[in-house]
Parts: structure tokens; sequence; C-alpha cells
């Protein structure tokens, strides 16, 4: 444990403005937001939101092309950021001919001063694997512990995981998001992952950033942010939105025959009426704001970006 790392209002990450793009197409646009450190934060979007590429200009593997993302208050490729940045990209690169006592030799060659062999050996082990495999005649999902083990090894402040879980079966899966959790609780790093398994971040994941079309729509605390909306249910029984939605900004509202089922902001106060209403789940909030590119974004304070930010640009 770092002795800056509980800080208040310490900043792991933070976007003003950030745009990327490929040739001409942008894949993110003017996005701002900010990650304070020791968050375990769900980086969430549909396919092509730009998920990927945020977290490959985070590692400083990729340059903003307008404002600019910080890394703990720095550069994100400036050398001090380096060793406290672990990245495991969707394509988890890894030499197949080398064996996993290689890998993770090499992980200590790398990582001078700051390796934690005994860390990065224990997820092995709990997977039952050999030090003496070589890497290309494991499974995926295999291979994806010891790409998971290289990045704890290195005990990062900041970890970015691209999709990490997508080909480990259920039982490691559950194993794994156990590790993740012991790491971020016993360390307090910094962890953004990126999933498109809703299931997998409920619990897991403190803190929410949601893109799509390359621009943030939600950032912030998931419990402040599940906290200032309602899911409504009720019968519909007027022509178009009921009037008692008219204080309140609708994030979506679908009519089923006669059942009417919204999302809706109550940061104007709790809906009058007849209403059913109750706190929505995380998933019942992400496919709202999904189904529904017209509704606002919304940034929790916590997720604002600080003027800071700006010095580091
Ligand atoms: N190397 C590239 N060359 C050109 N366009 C790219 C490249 N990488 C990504 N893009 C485009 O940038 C946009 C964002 O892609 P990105 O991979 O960041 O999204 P994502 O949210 O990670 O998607 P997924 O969930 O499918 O992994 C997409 O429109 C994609 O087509």
């Amino acid at each position: 444990m770092t002795e800056l790392t509980f800080l208040p209002g310490r900043t792991a990450l933070e976007a003003v403005g950030l745009g990327v793009r490929y040739r001409r197409r942008w894949a993110l646009r003017d996005c701002s937001f900010r990650v304070p450190a020791g968050r375990v934060c769900a980086l969430v979007g549909p396919n092509g939101a730009g998920k990927s590429t945020l977290l490959s200009v985070a590692a400083g593997l990729r340059r903003a092309d307008a404002g600019a993302l910080s890394v703990f208050d720095g550069l994100p490729a400036d050398p001090d950021n380096r060793p406290r940045v672990a990245y495991l990209a969707q394509d988890k690169p890894l030499y197949p001919q080398f064996t996993v006592a290689d890998t993770l030799r090499m992980g200590r060659e790398l990582n001078p001063g700051h390796w934690d062999q005994a860390r990065a050996e224990r997820l092995i082990r709990q997977g039952n694997l050999s030090l003496h495999a070589r890497v290309g005649s494991l499974s995926g999902g295999q291979r994806t512990r010891v790409a998971l083990a290289l990045a704890f090894g290195k005990r990062p402040e900041l970890l970015l995981l691209d999709e990490p879980m997508g080909d480990l079966d259920p039982l490691v899966r559950h194993e794994m998001t156990a590790a993740l959790m012991t790491e971020a609780a016993e360390n307090a790093t910094t962890i953004v992952l990126a999933s498109h398994v809703l299931a997998e971040l409920e619990g897991v994941c403190d803190y929410l950033l949601l893109l799509s079309g390359g621009r943030v729509r939600l950032a912030g605390e998931v419990e402040d942010l599940l906290a200032t909306h309602s899911l409504v249910v009720g019968r519909h029984e007027e022509a178009g939105e009921p009037r008692e939605f008219r204080d309140h900004t609708v994030v979506e509202c679908r009519v089923t025959g006669r059942q009417l089922t919204a999302l809706v902001r109550t940061e104007e106060g709790p809906l009058a009426g007849r209403w059913e209403t109750s706190e929505p789940s995380l998933e019942d909030l992400l496919l709202a704001y999904l189904r529904s590119p017209q509704a606002p974004s919304l940034l929790t304070p916590s997720a604002e970006p600080r003027l800071g930010l700006r010095r580091a640009v």
C-alpha cells in the first residue's frame, strides 16, 4: 500500500475534451470525466463505443488527437507513470514458446524493483498451472490467467483490463473476480475493467463509466448513479407521456399494452401519483441509457474533471 493511496481526492484518470480519431473517424469525442484513485471502475458500452481506445490512451499506447487524458495527474506515457500502470489488452499478447516461469521471469526483468513474484505465482498456482508449461500449449482461459499474473505481479497502482474474463469458465471467472477484489482492497489499486458482461460488474465495481458512440453518457459512483434514478412501473391510462413525468428527466419510457415502464431521474424530487417506484439495478440503468441515445449525460460530482488536468495537457 503506498503512502499516497488514501489521500482524499487523488485522481487516477482525468479526461478533458478528450478526442481520438482513426483517420477521419472519431472513436472518442469530447470526453470529460474523472476516476478517483482507489476505485474499481466498470467501463461499459456497446461494441465500437471507444472502450479499448480509451484504455490504450490511458496505457500510453495512443495519443489524444484533441483534449487530454491524464494518469495520476501526469501524461500517460510519462516514464514516471509506466511502472504504476498495468494494461491487459483484449488480445493478451504473450510469447507462446515461453514457459509460464519464463513469462514471469520476463515480468520481473521488465519491472525491476517493483515485481512481486509471490503474488504472480500465487495466481498461477490457484489455477493448477505448471510453471514449466509452455504458454502456447495453454487454453485461452489459462493464458488469461498468466496474463493477469503478469499484470498483478507488477504491483500496479492502476490496472487497466480490457474484457479480461471473456474466455474464462464461470468458476474461474468467479475466482478471478475475487482476486481482483482482493487486489483492490489490499493494495488500493485503481482498476478500470472494460466488460460486456453486466452480471460480472454488479457488486464488483463501485464506479462506472458508460461510453456510447465515443461519448461519455454516465460517470460516477455506482451507488449515487442508481440512487438518482427510479424505475417506474404502472398502468398506462392516458395518451402520451404521463403528466407527472413532466418535471423529471425521463431517460426511457416504454409501453407494452397497458403497462408502462420508465427510468426517470429523481434529482427533481420524488415522482407524484400512482406509480410504483424502485431503485433500478445496474443492468436496468445501463440498458435504459443504451436504448436512449438522446438521454442527457450525467456525471456525479466526483466524476467531474478538475481544473488541475489543464496543467498536464
Ligand atoms: N485500429 C483501428 N483503425 C480504425 N478504426 C478503429 C481502430 N480501432 C478502433 N477503431 C474504431 O474506433 C471505434 C472505437 O473502437 P474501440 O475498439 O475503441 O471500441 P470498443 O468499445 O472497445 O468496442 P468492443 O466492445 O467491440 O471491443 C470503432 O468505431 C472502431 O471501428
